[in-house]
């Protein structure tokens, strides 16, 4: 048949070529048809070759090649079936060969380069997407091979591309862009992907996807889940590992029978008490704060016995070899000033005042926290026989809880436990108190005694009423502690007190305890990284304990530097004072001083950069979380960073090419930009990384010189220069001629027009009198007029605070858009200012008058006045009949005004006055149209001359002129 078909390949037949369009309905009415059984069937072998005549002359008996419409069948496999199967004479079959001919045809070039290019000529398979075919060629050698077969084993489909529309399916037409219209058939869309797949086999890239992330999204996902169940896994298995290895453990030593591990009656609870409460010191010599203060402390509630225990104060021995030097050198510099701790000695060596009391009825204890100050309290207290009562400050806010509190611990005496000791009141956190509490125990403090009393001659029953009512004296020693001495509530405070600062502890003094209390647990640790743990939580006594105790529970047993280091110490919340943190911002820490210029920068740079292993980073990195901590716990962010600005070029800069400098812009750009986002985008997660500005300029500039740090000013400096320049625009804007105004934005004014304008406001007038000018200087005198008045600009004049006169813009542009550092480019001179000062004034005067004029009469266009006048005298001359100059203007609307306003005459309560007419005499009745009086009216009335005096303006030049001259 394949024969047969080779020979029957490229015969050119007229028959076929007119009847083109028929045999193609034919084959596709045909198509639509089951498969049909073939008249004569033959198979190949035992068909002998036909030549072209007999197949032409055999035509509708020829065999036929496989029908196309049954998928998924071999197609000899079918078509032996069917002969098998159907009977011979039933064979509507006769027009096979030519429909192959057709096929063989092939009309259609366009058509044609559509197929794919492997697919035997006989094929009409349409050509896979052009996505798919390239792959499918570039399958590899055995793929393509295996697909070059599937191909051929596919059935292959009808021709969907015809040249004729299909009869009994849907098509849509295709016209190319030669103009040759196909028509292809519509199918069905088994898949429901929109897309004729061709392969079914061949997965279509993506299934629809983008495919973007080149691995898709639901195996990443899956990974991830793999990677946490793992974790999980992972952790579990630890845990049940530590807990297996303390249960063995524990058998062990139950096994052994140490007497150690058996649980003690008092363990459980001594497991669950703080190291802090278990060694807070109990005696005087226990205590680890400066031995100076805590003397101090001691020696200041000495000076209550008298009050308290009424014992006598012991005579103070004499310091023969001591005194009299002091005394000398005292005498000898009267003016010096004086050290806290020689001031703190006098005030202990004062006399008692007239109630016995010490003169400071208040000690005011005050130190970072955690330093021991609430405890040397208590055991200085207690060690001069008193029982402690404490108060919080920040607990008891109220001034009348506060008033309560105070009283009843300093006018009454416990009769429990205190064994008859009388009462030492300890007020912790006063810093706390608001002001109006602090007034309270001020005004507790003031209470005068008998004696005081009658020193400052009071009477004395009255007053002791009145202390009755409000409580009796103070007769117990009050000790307050406070962190921040520098809260505005304690001013008044402070002023009363016996202040006391309580040093930083001594490290090694710290450290000796923190030794004694890890050995007293069986914790090793030596002195390197206790003194570390010192250093990081700035030798306070708690944190150190808490860290300790907070290792040991966590099963370590031996303390390291690394341990240290990688612990999160619990610092008390504490908030530092702005200049402090600028100083620690912009100054290295004491310890780190001496590795100035040995890897700061390196370190600097490789924090900036992140790009340093973290073993060499541990300092700087330290730092820089100790500053992150310091600016977040001090809270006013914008006011830290305001002085950072201001103060960071004032700084000794190391980087000689203001690299850092740069950087440090770049920080506060992004602050801003972080600033703005958070606020205005409401996008507050954002403030988070606000506090590392600080962090980043310490990394940047702190060195070892103390810097010297203001007071940050500028921001509200800029403020109120933005704040002026806004009123300037806004007066200059609301002034304007609206002709002007239309065109103006305030935006426009700054940028583009302010600045000329100045330029335009200062041309060169001569320092002569107005009618000495040229008529160009004239007309530029009154172009600048007419512009300033459009701007509502004019000169006015002020006096300096030395006495001297100057006139000034108003409203100051100048000020706008010229530095004040800068001097005016073309400056005007005081004369030139006045005189422009002047002009304007009078046409000011000049346009209100024609105003009043033109509401005032009916002759309103009489034409413009002033400088536009000016110019239509000049200009169009010829054209409009000359407008009356500007005083006659004046003079005939004041007359005309008195003609119309001519009123009956009125007495004081408004009553028409009737006059008597009198006789007129000869004089009278005589036409008096000679008389001074007339004429002058005449002169003033009609005359072409008019003039006014102006009281102090002088015009350069003067000339003698009689009223004579002017008739
Ligand atoms: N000499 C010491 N030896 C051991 N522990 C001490 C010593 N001094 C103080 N402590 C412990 O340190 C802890 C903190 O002390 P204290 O409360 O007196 O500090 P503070 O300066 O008053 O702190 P704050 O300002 O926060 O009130 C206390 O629990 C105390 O037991």
């Amino acid at each position: 048949m394949e024969d047969y078909e080779e020979d029957l390949y490229g015969v050119e037949d007229d028959f076929h070529n007119q009847f083109a369009a028929e045999l193609e309905v034919l084959a596709e009415l045909e198509g639509t048809q089951d498969v049909a059984p073939s008249e004569n069937l033959q198979t190949p072998a035992s068909r002998p070759p036909l030549t072209f005549e007999e197949a032409i002359a055999g035509g509708d008996t020829a065999p036929r090649p496989c029908p196309v419409r049954a998928p998924g069948n071999d197609c000899r496999n079918t078509r032996k079936n069917v002969r098998r199967d159907q009977p011979e004479s039933f064979s509507p079959m006769s027009k096979r060969p030519r429909l192959e001919v057709v096929k063989r045809l092939n009309f259609e070039p366009n058509m044609e380069e559509l197929l794919y290019p492997d697919s035997p000529p006989g094929d009409i398979t349409p050509p896979p997407s052009p996505e798919v075919f390239p792959e499918m060629l570039n399958a590899g050698p055995s793929d393509a091979g295996a697909d070059k077969g599937t191909m051929q084993a596919l059935p292959s489909p009808r021709n969907p591309v015809l040249r004729r529309p299909p009869v009994l399916e849907d098509y849509i037409n295709v016209t190319s862009t030669g103009g040759e219209r196909a028509f292809l058939v519509l199918r069905a869309d088994l898949t429901g992907t929109g897309v004729q797949n061709p392969l079914p086999d061949v997965q279509w890239r993506g299934r629809g996807q983008l495919n973007l992330l080149g691995v898709p999204f639901t195996s990443l996902k899956e990974q991830v889940d793999n990677k946490r169940r793992q974790q999980l896994l992972e952790e579990a298995q630890q845990l049940s590992d530590t807990l297996h290895s303390l249960r063995s453990e524990r058998e062990e030593a139950v096994l052994e029978g140490t007497p150690a591990e058996e649980p003690a009656p008092g363990q459980d609870t001594a497991q669950h008490c703080l190291w802090v409460d278990e060694f807070a010191p109990q005696h005087y010599t226990e205590l680890l704060s400066d031995d100076f203060t805590n003397r101090c402390l001691l020696k200041w509630l000495k000076l209550w016995d008298l009050v308290v225990f009424g014992h006598e104060r012991p005579a103070r021995k004499a310091r023969p070899s001591v005194e009299p030097s002091r005394v000398g050198k005292e005498a000898a510099a009267p003016g010096k000033w004086k050290s806290h701790e020689q001031v703190l000695e006098e005030m202990l060596e004062a006399e008692l005042d007239p109630s016995r009391r010490p003169r400071q009825k208040v000690a005011l204890l005050c130190g970072p926290p955690g330093l021991g100050k609430t405890t040397l309290a208590h055991v200085v207290a207690r060690h001069a026989g008193y029982c402690v009562v404490e108060m919080n400050a920040s607990d008891d806010r109220s001034p009348e809880a506060f008033r309560t509190r105070i009283e009843a611990a300093t006018q009454m005496e416990s009769v429990l436990g205190a064994g008859g000791r009388p009462n030492c009141l300890v007020i912790d956190e006063i810093d706390g108190a608001p002001t109006a509490a602090i007034n309270v125990l001020l005004s507790i403090l003031n209470r005068k005694g008998p004696q005081e009393a009658e020193q400052g001659g009071t009477a004395v029953p009255a007053g002791g009423r009145r202390r009755r009512a409000e409580g009796g004296l103070l007769t117990r020693p009050i000790i307050c502690i406070c962190n921040d001495q520098f809260t505005p509530s304690l001013r008044q405070l402070k002023q009363q007190a016996f202040l006391l600062h309580v040093p930083p502890t001594l490290p090694s003094r710290l450290v000796q305890r923190l030794q004694e209390i890890s050995l007293q647990h069986g914790m090793r640790s030596d002195p390197g990284a206790l003194a570390a743990l010192c250093e990081k939580t700035e030798n306070d006594i708690r944190a150190c304990i808490n860290t300790l105790q907070f290792l040991y529970g966590r099963g370590r047993r031996e303390l390291s530097v690394r341990d240290v280091q990688t612990t999160h110490v619990g610092l008390k919340d504490q908030r530092k004072g702005l200049f402090s943190v600028w100083q620690e911002v912009f100054q290295l820490p004491r310890a780190q001083r001496r590795l100035v210029g040995q890897d700061l920068i390196q370190a600097t740079q490789a924090l900036l950069l992140g790009d340093g292993d973290k073993g060499s980073l541990t300092l700087a990195s330290q730092r820089f979380y100790h500053i992150l901590r310091v600016t977040t716990s001090a809270g006013e962010h914008e006011k830290v960073v305001q002085g950072l600005f201001d103060n960071f070029l004032r700084l000794r800069l190391r980087d000689s090419s203001l690299g850092t400098v740069c950087c440090a812009l770049d920080w506060l750009a992004f602050d801003d930009l972080l600033e703005q986002a958070a606020h205005h985008g409401q996008s507050f997660q954002l403030l988070r990384y606000l506090p590392f500005l600080p962090a980043a300029f310490h990394v940047l500039f702190a060195s070892s010189h103390v810097p010297r740090i203001t007071f940050p000013c500028s921001q509200q400096e800029a403020q109120t220069r933005m704040s002026q320049t806004k009123n300037h625009i806004q007066t200059l804007v609301s002034g304007m001629a609206p002709a002007t105004r239309s065109r103006a934005t305030p935006q426009a004014l700054v940028l583009d027009t302010l600045c000329l304008l100045l330029d335009v406001l200062a041309p060169k007038l001569r320092p002569v009198s107005t009618q000495l000018y040229s008529a160009r200087e004239k007309q530029q005198l009154s172009s600048l007029v007419g512009t300033m008045l459009a701007y509502s600009l004019t000169y006015h004049q002020e006096r300096t605070p030395d006495g001297q006169y100057f006139y000034r813009l108003e409203p100051n542009v100048e000020e706008v858009c010229r530095f004040p550092e800068l001097p005016a480019r073309k400056p005007l001179t005081y004369q030139a200012k006045q005189l422009i000062a002047r002009e304007i004034e009078m046409e000011k005067m000049r346009r209100a008058e024609a105003l009043a004029w033109a509401g005032g009469g009916p002759q309103v266009d009489e034409g413009p006045s002033g400088p536009a006048c000016l110019q239509m005298d000049r200009g169009e001359k010829g054209v409009r009949p000359p407008a009356p100059r500007n005083h006659e203007q004046r003079l005939e609307h004041i007359m005309k005004k008195a003609v119309l306003q001519e009123q009956p005459e009125r007495d004081f309560f408004g009553r028409a006055v009737i006059r008597r007419v009198a006789v007129p005499s000869r004089e009278a009745e005589a036409p008096e149209k000679d008389t001074d009086e007339w004429r002058m009216g005449v002169a003033v009335g009609r005359s072409e001359v008019w003039f006014r005096f102006n009281e102090g303006v002088s015009n350069a030049v003067r000339r003698s002129l009689y009223i004579r001259d002017l008739l």
